[in-house]
């Protein structure tokens, strides 16, 4: 079975509290894009990833593998797999590429032994993966509240996106633990976001895009800045860093727009591409 997976942005992201054990309450707007890892899940005498990017890793660090756990334990599956994935998504670059990889597994193995478990039912097994897992059930425009389980779908907004991933790793951990919340000055006004999104207003919409953690990675690594500088310098309706990051993204309304900005991007950084939104997951 071969799933299609695919990667996602955040078009705001506002931190509101902090759970007791340290997980932060969000408020975030998600979207699904164009961009896909391909999951292939086979039955094989042992449980083992192959994957075209050395810097996933193919133990039971993989998000994918310990997706087949779960899900043997749950349902006493006692077959084992081959997972086989091609990563189009950059990796540890704030846009789930691991997680999406997740949520096709627990699909996968729902289809191939016919258990028959609700949307619901595959959103709980997702959380146990990670934070970002469950959205992938849902795709398109979604807010997304709680640590990012709290799911409710708004209307799947269109237009084209240039991604843009600077050569530097940033661990979401890392800026969580970093982020100091008293010394945020700029919220996103999400239930505003929102009325934009219901009227599709994508001018709108771009304009009013925050993501307080930009608070953390900007200060570290400037490219992130720059980046959205020339993101806008070359038309974009409004640019935002996805996620912890460090993957920039800008909207756009007129594809040849999001092209130049493209070309302008590839002179200096290898992983750039221009998307669309997409209304589904995996
Ligand atoms: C930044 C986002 O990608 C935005 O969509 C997510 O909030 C991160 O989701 P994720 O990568 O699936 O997160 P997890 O794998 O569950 O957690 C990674 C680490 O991020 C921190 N974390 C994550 C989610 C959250 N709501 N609060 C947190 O503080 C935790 O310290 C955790 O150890
Ligand atoms: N299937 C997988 N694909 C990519 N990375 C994986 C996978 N499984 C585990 N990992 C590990 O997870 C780390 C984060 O990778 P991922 O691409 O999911 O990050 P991310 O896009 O920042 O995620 P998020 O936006 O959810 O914070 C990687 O450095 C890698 O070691």
């Amino acid at each position: 079975m071969i799933i299609e997976c695919p990667a996602k942005i955040n078009l705001s992201l506002d931190v509101v509290g902090k759970r007791e054990d340290g997980y932060h309450l969000l408020e975030m707007i998600m979207q699904t894009v164009s961009l896909y890892d391909k999951v292939k899940i086979t039955k094989d005498s042992e449980t083992r990833v192959i994957c075209n990017n050395i810097n996933v890793p193919s133990d039971r660090s993989n998000i994918a593998v310990r997706a087949v756990e779960l899900m043997k334990q749950r349902y006493e599956i006692q077959d084992n797999f081959k997972i086989e994935i091609e990563k189009n998504i950059p990796v540890a670059a704030g846009l789930a590429g691991g997680s999406t990889n997740g949520a096709a597994v627990i699909k996968a193995i729902n289809e191939m032994y016919s258990l028959k478990l609700s949307k619901d039912e595959m959103k709980e097994i997702a959380l146990k993966l990670g934070a970002d897992v469950p959205f992938f059930f849902e795709g398109g425009t979604c807010l997304a509240e709680g640590i990012g389980e709290k799911l409710t779908k708004l209307n799947d907004i269109s237009c084209y996106i240039v991604l843009a991933k600077p050569p530097i790793n940033v661990s979401t951990k890392y800026v969580y633990q970093n982020l100091k919340l008293d010394e945020i000055s700029i919220h996103p006004d999400t239930k505003r976001i929102i009325d934009y999104i219901k009227y599709n207003d994508i001018k709108m919409l771009a304009a009013s895009m925050v993501n307080v953690l930009e608070n953390v990675t900007i200060k570290e690594y400037p490219i992130i800045y720059e980046i959205k500088n020339i993101m806008m310098e070359f038309g974009a309706l409004g640019s935002l860093m996805s996620g912890s990051g460090p993957t920039v993204f800008g909207i756009f309304e007129e594809k040849a727009d999001a092209i130049k900005c493209y070309n302008r991007l590839r002179d200096y950084i290898k992983e750039v591409f221009v998307v669309n939104t997409v209304d589904r997951g995996v």
